[in-house]
């Protein structure tokens, strides 16, 4: 497939308005989970919002979250001292994963090995950032995700 006409993963899941309604009823899977509600007693209103965002910028869409919303360092900042542990981050991952069953997010092995890859990577960091000592480098890129290893979407 030529390189112009491979979509991002942004635009293979369906863009915003997914990542908003994937976001929205994760974070309200969220506060209800015995381990995770806690996490997120005091997340403000527009939390879910911000996270669709910056999954948006990662996987390929516009740049809105560095533009409007402070960038990699604001995020990172948002899990110093957390003290997160490797159970409740597999816990993240599994109820997000969950959610995009419920809402029929595009489930071809392509997409879904890099979606996984990708919040894999993203949950540890943010457990490392998460403990005693650890910092945010102020000019940290935003990390950026693709189709990876497999080579393109699903052809069927
Ligand atoms: C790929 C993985 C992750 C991404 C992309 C991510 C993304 C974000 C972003 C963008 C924010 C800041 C939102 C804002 O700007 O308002 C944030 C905050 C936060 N994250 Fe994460 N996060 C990840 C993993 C985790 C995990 C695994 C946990 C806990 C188990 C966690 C717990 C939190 C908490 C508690 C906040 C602050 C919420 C608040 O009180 O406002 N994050 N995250």
């Amino acid at each position: 497939m030529p390189e112009q006409n491979v979509p991002t993963l942004y635009e293979w899941l369906g863009g915003i308005e997914a990542l908003d309604r994937l976001s929205t009823r994760f974070y309200e899977r969220v506060k209800s989970d015995a381990l995770l509600g806690p996490v997120f007693a005091h997340m403000d209103a527009g939390h879910p919002a911000h996270v669709a965002a910056f999954l948006g910028e990662v996987l390929g869409g516009p740049t809105t979250y560095s533009e409007q919303h402070g960038g990699h360092p604001h995020m990172i900042r948002q899990h110093l001292n957390r003290h997160l542990s490797q159970e409740q981050r597999r816990q993240w991952v599994n109820l997000l994963l969950d959610t995009a069953d419920e809402l029929k997010l595009p489930d071809d092995p392509e997409f879904r090995s890099a979606l996984v890859g990708y919040l894999e990577w993203g949950s540890r960091l943010a457990v490392l950032n998460s403990q005693p000592g650890a910092s945010a480098e102020e000019n940290a890129p935003m990390p950026k995700w693709g189709w990876g290893e497999v080579k393109g979407p699903y052809q069927g």
